[in-house]
């Protein structure tokens, strides 16, 4: 089997179409420019490579842009402060704080900080509560793009055995909510997994979201599964995923490529959610 390739650029593109509409419509007929801050501790290179496509995509759609580069030795204390000015302030109206953050601040601490309606990556605990619960709130960018994905390409996810890989908060975990949401059985993968390869091998849809090149072989993956691949790295200067992708797509029905894939979705759904936080209903 050759799988056909998830086309995320392509999606993106179109789903920004519409959105540069909507800014121009909220700009026109009630004088608000969407703006969006963000905030970056440090020099991760998955975030910077989030940053570049991001800024592209804001200048493209019309968003208002407000960038954060704050070095690695930031005192959390200020970095609160930086939060609470941007909650304040009446020309932003998202706030991503992009993370893994350096080890001396609290993750926790910090996020509780940002403004739950401007929240567009669903950080605060009350908007996770939230999500947990399936009330409306901001979704997480990157399983909002996914669930996008999916659905753009027909791919069935009712009754559907899905494996997550990775239990973090902004992808993993959210990402086995929203699919359990979706009438999927899910099981969450993660460090500690016994046999990673047998909980693949049994699954319809993978999801890997992990940050460890090559981790998923084609050995472990069924015929005919849909694999989407969130992890993004960096290798010898190129953006990479987890999936091995030539091997891979021999056997899955459905792939994502990385570049082109998840990633491209993220930053679309950013806008989106921005959007959304500034008062734009469909
Ligand atoms: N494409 C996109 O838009 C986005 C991409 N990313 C990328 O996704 C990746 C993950 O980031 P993030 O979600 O923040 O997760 P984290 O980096 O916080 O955590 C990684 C997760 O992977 C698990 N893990 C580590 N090694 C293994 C292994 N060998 N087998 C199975 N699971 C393992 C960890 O398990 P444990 O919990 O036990 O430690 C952990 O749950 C990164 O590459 C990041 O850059 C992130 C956000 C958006
Ligand atoms: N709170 C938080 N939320 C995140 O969603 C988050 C984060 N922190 N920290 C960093 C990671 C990484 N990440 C990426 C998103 C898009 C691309 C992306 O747009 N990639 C393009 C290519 C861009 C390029 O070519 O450089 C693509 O895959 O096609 C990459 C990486 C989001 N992350």
């Amino acid at each position: 089997m050759r799988a056909e390739i998830i086309d995320g650029k392509m999606v993106a593109k179109n789903i920004r179409i519409k959105l540069a509409a909507a800014i121009k419509k909220l700009e026109s007929e009630r004088g608000i420019k969407p703006g969006l801050a963000t905030i970056i501790v440090g020099s991760d290179a998955a975030s910077l490579s989030y940053v570049k496509n991001k800024e592209k995509i804001c200048l493209e759609t019309g968003l208002n842009s407000f960038s954060y580069n704050l070095p690695e030795d930031t005192r959390e204390g200020d970095l609160i402060q930086l939060i609470e000015e941007l909650n304040k302030r009446e020309d932003v109206h998202g706030i991503l704080l992009q993370l893994p953050l350096p080890e001396h601040i609290s993750a926790d601490r910090v996020t509780s900080v940002i403004s739950p309606l401007k929240d567009v990556d669903c950080l605060n605990p009350i908007n996770l509560g939230k999500l947990f619960k399936g009330q409306q709130c901001l979704m997480p960018c990157t399983p909002k793009g996914i669930i996008k994905l999916l659905e753009e390409y027909k791919i069935e996810i009712s009754g559907k055995k899905a494996a997550i890989v990775g239990r973090s908060s902004i992808v993993g975990k959210p990402a086995a909510l929203m699919l359990l949401n979706k009438h999927a059985t899910v099981t969450i993968c993660h460090s500690r997994t016994a046999e990673l390869k047998a909980e693949l091998m049994d699954s319809d849809i993978i999801i890997s979201a992990v940050g460890k090149p090559g981790l998923i072989t084609d050995d472990m993956v069924k015929v005919g599964a849909v694999v989407i691949d969130a992890g993004t790295s960096v290798l010898n200067g190129k953006l990479v995923g987890d999936v091995d992708f030539e091997k891979v797509s021999q056997k899955a029905s459905y792939i994502t490529p990385v570049p082109g894939g998840v990633g491209a979705m993220t930053t679309t759904m950013l806008i989106e959610n921005v959007l959304e936080a500034a008062g734009y209903h469909e």
